[in-house]
């Protein structure tokens, strides 16, 4: 196990510290203006991804002081004790091994003194080999007709992931085949959904790592209940349900064959799991050759992580900027803003992967931390952020650094859309960073009194990446990005990244209300808030 290090007892953080007073002074545009080679300085490229962080309140020496910060932390051990599958999820006593999943350099990864590659491999085959069958129209459902309808049904990472990823890469999608995502308990979601598929032409896919998650086992029953009224027979559910699980006895307890499980296993956290057989939803729905290309973008950005020195490593460097306004400057959140409307989910993606592996205050000695962990992540896609939320972020009292990304080529290319989506994408990092000065204002023929309203203080950091295609190589590649900046940022503040007992006393407690919520006597087992609410709901829906 890497060591344990406290980042605020660390030399490179009291040097941050007095650093950032300093920079707390310093305009981006006058470092722009005094070094021209401030872009080639400050932007990396991998493959065809370009990471433009030089409109970030950054000098040369403040990158030293953060590298310093991560070789003091040991993130090099860290990323070293990951690939090596030690078993850094301490709190849960696993291995953290996604990047196994989309391992395609030959290298065994041994686990408690077995290779896991030959068992992920016979996943990944047992999916090409359903697709191949699905696509073919060689699996066919009870009445004889072909698979026209894939629903998944899971939420969280069992939801996050396959979303994401088949919205992004909708220009992918097979014809013939429409995903359905069902995730929310709430009623309307899978009955919504249900209205727009038939049963005989349905596949239902279970994904849920536990495979006891209330939400998703509720929607898989009631779908299963659906599927018996709508023409089908217990003996077709074999047709009709594939389970995504590493859990094969409740698997097999909820009535489906174990010929229909695609398993995964305990090293794979569920916000970790869209490589795995959690994205059968996306194999089926752009064809398992394209999802490959996904898990080798990935792999390809598992190579930089885990090879390139800190100084030229893209999460590494992700990291700590995130770390340096996390840290220093009081900033609380950060924005992803896609300038593509096929991401539109991204931000909520990684809203997920980032505040529930850093969502913690708690070291990993057990001791509460006095230094700030984890931002809020939010997002939606630009330009239509810009309409709604860009003003806080131009104008509002709160720092916040934002990712900016776009694709150069659209896949949709009509007139000059995209010409004009992307000079949105140029000018709001630029605005950002320039801001607009009084004198500027003035000179515009505003009258004075409201010069003050006008003024932007600029100095907004951002980052941009610009992929010259959203394809599913470069998604693959852009999410395990964004997936090791969480892991280093973890390492960093000293903290588990990979557990999640935060959500669990919610789930608890609900758990006690459901029976309470049965007849009509009065609740009085809560505090007044509680009891009054559920005692509300209890006269208003009788
Ligand atoms: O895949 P499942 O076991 O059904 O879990 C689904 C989700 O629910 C849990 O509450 C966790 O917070 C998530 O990390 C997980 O992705």
């Amino acid at each position: 196990m890497f060591p344990s290090v406290q980042p605020t007892a660390t030399k490179a953080w009291q040097q941050l510290q007095t650093h950032a007073g300093t920079m707390a002074q310093t305009q981006m545009k006058a470092l722009f203006a005094a070094d021209p080679g401030r872009f080639k300085a400050f932007s990396l490229q991998f493959g065809n991804i370009l990471f433009d962080y030089s409109k970030n309140i950054i000098t040369a020496e403040t990158m030293q002081h953060l590298l310093a910060l991560a070789r003091e932390c040991k993130v090099d051990e860290a990323v070293k004790a990951m690939f090596a599958a030690e078993k850094i999820n301490a709190t849960e006593g696993r291995a953290v091994l996604h990047t196994a999943l989309r391992n395609e350099s030959g290298r065994p990864v041994v686990l408690d003194g077995k290779d896991v590659m030959p068992d992920v491999k016979a996943v990944l085959k047992q999916m090409e080999n359903f697709c191949g069958r699905v696509r073919s129209g060689e699996w066919k459902g009870f009445s004889g007709k072909r698979i026209r309808y894939i629903v998944n049904i899971g939420i969280g990472g069992s939801d996050l992931g396959p979303v994401m990823v088949t919205e992004a890469l909708k220009p992918y999608w097979l014809e013939g085949i429409q995903p359905y995502f069902v995730s929310n308990v709430d009623g309307t979601h899978i009955a919504e959904t249900l209205k727009k598929v038939n049963a005989d032409e349905t596949l239902f896919l279970i994904a849920s790592k536990t495979f006891t998650t209330q939400e998703t086992m509720t929607n898989a029953h009631t779908a299963r209940s659906w599927f018996l009224e709508n023409g089908g027979s217990e003996k077709d559910i074999a047709l009709h349900f594939a389970a995504l699980s590493t859990n094969e006895k409740a698997v097999t307890a909820f009535g489906i064959d174990v010929k229909n499980m695609f398993a995964f296993w305990d090293w794979v956290g569920g916000r970790y799991s869209l490589w795995s057989a959690i994205g059968l939803s996306i194999a089926l729905t752009v064809g398992y050759e394209y999802f490959a290309a996904l898990l080798q973008g990935a792999h390809h950005a598992d190579v930089h992580f885990r090879d390139t020195p800190f100084e030229r490593n893209i999460p590494v460097i992700m990291a700590l900027l995130g770390t340096w306004y996390g840290n220093f400057f009081g900033a609380e959140s950060e924005a992803i803003l896609p300038y593509d409307q096929y991401m539109h989910r991204f931000a909520a993606y990684f809203q997920q992967g980032n505040m529930e592996s850093n969502g913690k205050s708690t070291d990993r000695n057990g001791k509460p931390v006095d230094w700030q962990t984890g931002p809020v992540v939010w997002g939606e896609p630009g330009t239509n952020g810009q309409h709604a939320f860009y003003q806080l972020i131009h104008q509002g009292t709160k720092m916040i650094p934002c990712d900016f990304i776009a694709p150069a080529i659209s896949h949709n290319p009509i007139g000059d859309h995209h010409q004009k989506l992307l000079s949105n994408f140029f000018a709001q990092t630029e605005a950002l960073m320039n801001g607009k000065t009084a004198e500027e204002v003035r000179a515009e023929g505003t009258p004075e009194e409201l010069v003050p309203f006008k003024v932007f203080s600029g100095n907004r950091p951002t980052n941009s990446f610009l992929l010259q295609e959203i394809t599913p190589y470069s998604l693959g590649a852009l999410i395990a990005m964004y997936e090791h900046k969480i892991f280093v940022q973890g390492v960093i503040w000293n903290i588990y990244s990979f557990d999640q007992w935060g959500v669990e006393l919610g789930k608890q407690l609900a758990n006690k209300i459901l029976p309470e919520l049965k007849g009509n006597e009065e609740v009085t087992s809560h505090d007044s808030s509680t009891n009054g609410l559920i005692n509300a709901y209890k006269h208003w829906r009788s």
